[in-house]
């Protein structure tokens, strides 16, 4: 997929990983709305966007992705204003282990009521022009960590839920095709939340655990991870992968097939 002249729209854009997505986007010729619930860093970064890219280049709109009724009014405002979306990344998300019910809200049903909105709109049954969709995982969607159990269980639903996605789209033909980024760790505020007992609660305890695994696998920059993101985004041949991201490279996941799960006899 070129990108010159697509429309693309990214969630939690203001700031950190989104923000890089938009940026590379725009670097390459595409159009972005940046959806995010801070208006202040959301104006913040659509001016700067601006100043490099032109001011039709983007569009900003304060949206929860928690909202059905916001997210949906901020997709249809930005289908109104550029005619059209053919990219749809699912990127806001949060770290709260003590507020677990909003995590769950954020990081899975915000993500499945992007996925959906973006394909009823994509989709060539209704008349799209088809498209990709990059749901923003994490390697704690495929590995878990004990310090964030619902972090995990976000992450690795997100993954379950893209990869059922990306194959029943291509089964009915809806001419998009669905990724997911799982990075590990990346230098972006998020990463706060280890060191704030109010957002892991009792996991705190093991917050030593992710710190350790931090120490031995490294920290990334949100540019590093967004080059990996253009090249998912315009390989044609992926759907349902998952893309795996760390300071030593990347690497796309090798699920086993449902037949291929070794068992031997009880
Ligand atoms: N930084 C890291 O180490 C990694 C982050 N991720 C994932 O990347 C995504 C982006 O996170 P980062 O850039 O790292 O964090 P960040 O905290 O810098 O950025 C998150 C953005 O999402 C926005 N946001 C939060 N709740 C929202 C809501 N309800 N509706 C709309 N926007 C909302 C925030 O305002 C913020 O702009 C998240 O899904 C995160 O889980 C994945 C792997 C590694
Ligand atoms: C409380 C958690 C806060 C934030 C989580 C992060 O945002 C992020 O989403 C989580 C990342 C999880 C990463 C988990 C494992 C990573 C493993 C590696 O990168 C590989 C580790 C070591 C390899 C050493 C080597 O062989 O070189």
């Amino acid at each position: 997929m070129a990108l010159d002249g697509k429309v693309a729209v990214v969630t939690g854009a203001a700031q950190g990983l989104g923000k890089a997505f938009a940026e590379i986007l725009l670097q390459n010729g595409a159009k972005v709305a940046l959806l995010d619930v801070n208006e202040k860093e959301g104006k913040s970064t659509k001016a700067a966007f601006e100043a490099e890219f032109g001011a039709s280049r983007t569009l900003f709109h304060v949206c929860d992705v928690s909202s059905e009724e916001v997210f949906k009014d901020a997709f249809q405002k930005t289908v109104q204003h550029f005619g059209r979306v053919d990219i749809f990344c699912n990127n806001a998300g949060i770290t709260n282990e003590v507020s677990w019910e909003k995590t769950i809200e954020i990081n899975l049903k915000g993500v499945v009521r992007g996925t959906y909105m973006a394909l009823e709109h994509m989709k060539t049954e209704n008349g799209g022009g088809g498209g990709v969709i990059i749901n923003v995982a994490s390697m704690a969607g495929v590995v878990h960590l004990a310090g964030a159990p619902i972090y995990t269980a976000t992450k690795h639903a997100v993954v379950g839920f893209s990869r059922a996605m990306a194959e029943f789209s291509a089964a009915a033909g809806y001419g998009v095709r669905i990724c997911m980024l799982c990075p590990a760790f990346v230098r972006t505020d998020i990463l706060n939340a280890l060191k704030e007992k109010d957002k892991l609660g009792e996991f705190f305890r093991l917050k030593h655990l992710t710190e350790n695994l931090l120490d031995v696998a490294g920290l990334m920059e949100t540019s590093d991870v967004a080059k990996v993101f253009l090249q998912m985004l315009l390989d044609d041949s992926k759907n349902g992968a998952a893309l795996l991201v760390t300071p030593r490279g990347a690497a796309y996941v090798d699920f086993p097939a449902a037949n291929e799960i070794p068992c031997s006899p009880l």
